[in-house]
């Protein structure tokens, strides 16, 4: 049988790679939105819907993230209302394992397992911050290697309940007395790429959310992985790997480079680009215009002071060289604020071209077992998935590396898992 590709969803509700400014793509934190979402999703026999978790609006110096306005509604209730308006689709709840407790995210987990009909998904997360810590009682209590301990001890922990199992543990990490939970066996997702993360995911789950994409570090990602299940004694075949992807599909090439040009730049709004540099400058720059011309100020000494959640830094070291070198840059070509971000930040758009194009190279992908799919990450919502289950998902079936009904009714079913 030839390898079959898995597709899923990743829906932040808020988030960088989301263009929201455009009118035609401001309904996306709406139910709405999200119930149109995941019927078309189903449609296009997609094994899951993902929801994202963000416990704190993000901010910068002090002031909202310009992206994170809306904040995220809780996952799990939104899951519950989808799992009444769709009849197939997995409904995966990113939940994280640092600030949470056990007994109860197990509960609730295995809550949206009954309503849905063995439909959910966990996505276990540690969180990688400690200023979302700052909203719980306990706050940002434990570094990144103990967060995994706790998330390995909270799995143990949940699985139990869910098999019946009463739990009578406490250590410095978790203390929890409690009679078996609802029973419920929800697919275990797991995201988070240290070697802690990779760990948790070879012992524990069933999917991987990877952020490997590109075909190479895929392909070393795979091998990575299968050399830790083996440690833990579970089979290459016992877990799906599914990296995320952003999608850009065009009539042409030269029609989807246009648009996914075109969305890099709706990504990048004013505050953005400004929150971008202040993490260079160490200053306020609130005042300068995104449209005009580099801050004139010199940043303040020392190195990065990375903001929460904004742009990605991607070097932590050598800020003046960079910034000399933006202002040259800039100067040369006449670049404004905004102009400059853009150009100095990396895409988001992960594979762009034709639906033939995007068909071919997820087929090599698939037939070479570097992943088992993708979560698609999408930017335009509505526009991103209807083009994807119109256009893309028939290409799939003709390369006979996509299902063309679904032949279960579990998550489980879909992801081809053992019952
Ligand atoms: C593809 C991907 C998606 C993630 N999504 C979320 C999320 O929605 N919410 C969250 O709190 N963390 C998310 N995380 C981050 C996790 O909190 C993760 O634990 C964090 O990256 C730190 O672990 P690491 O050092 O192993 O990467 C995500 C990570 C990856 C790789």
């Amino acid at each position: 049988m030839s390898p079959r590709l898995h597709l899923g969803v990743f829906f932040t509700g808020v988030g960088p790679q989301l263009v929201w400014t455009d009118p035609a793509f401001s309904t996306h934190t709406h139910i709405d939105t999200f119930v149109a979402t995941a019927q078309t999703l189903e449609r296009g026999l997609f094994d899951a819907f993902f929801l994202g978790e963000g416990l704190r609006v993000r901010e910068n110096r002090g002031r909202v993230h310009d992206l994170d306005v809306a904040g995220r509604p809780d996952a799990i209730t939104q899951l519950a209302a989808l799992a009444a308006v769709t009849e197939r689709i997995g409904l995966v709840a990113t939940q994280n394992t640092t600030y949470n407790f056990p007994a109860d995210l197990a509960r609730r987990l295995a809550s949206l397992d009954a309503v849905s009909g063995g439909r959910a998904g966990w996505n276990i997360v540690t969180t990688d911050n400690a200023w979302t810590g700052e909203n719980f009682r306990r706050g940002g209590w434990l570094p990144h290697e103990r967060r995994y301990e706790r998330a390995g001890a909270f799995v143990e922990t949940a699985k139990a309940l869910w098999g019946g199992t009463a739990v009578d543990r406490h250590d410095d990490l978790i203390s929890v007395t409690a009679p078996p939970t609802v029973p419920a066996r929800p697919v275990l997702f797991q995201a988070g790429d240290s070697a802690g993360g990779r760990d948790l995911a070879a012992r524990h789950a069933d999917v991987v959310f990877s952020a490997n994409t590109d075909y190479d570090k895929a392909v070393a990602y795979a091998a990575d992985l299968r050399r830790r299940l083996a440690g833990y004694g579970r089979s290459a075949d016992s877990l799906r790997i599914l990296p995320g992807a952003a999608v850009v599909l065009g009539d042409t090439p030269a029609q989807a480079a246009e648009k996914a040009a075109w969305i890099q730049r709706e990504q990048v709004t004013g505050p953005r680009a400004l929150a971008f540099l202040e993490q260079y400058w160490g200053k306020d720059l609130s005042g300068y215009d995104p449209d005009g011309p580099l801050p004139d100020i010199e940043p303040a000494e020392g190195e990065l002071d990375p903001s929460r959640g904004t742009i990605a830094i991607e070097h932590r070291t050598g800020k003046a060289e960079r910034i000399a070198g933006w202002r040259a840059l800039a100067a040369e070509r006449k670049l404004s604020i905004r102009d400059l971000v853009v150009e100095v930040t990396p895409q988001h758009s992960t594979f762009v071209g034709t639906p033939g194009q995007i068909a071919d190279e997820w087929t090599r992908y698939v037939r070479d077992r570097a992943v088992d799919g993708f979560n698609i990450l999408p930017q335009l919502l509505p526009g991103t998935i209807e083009d994807i289950v119109d256009k893309l998902v028939p290409e799939l079936q003709d390369r006979g590396v996509y299902r063309t009904a679904y032949e279960g009714t579990t998550l489980r079913d879909h992801l081809d898992l053992p019952a």
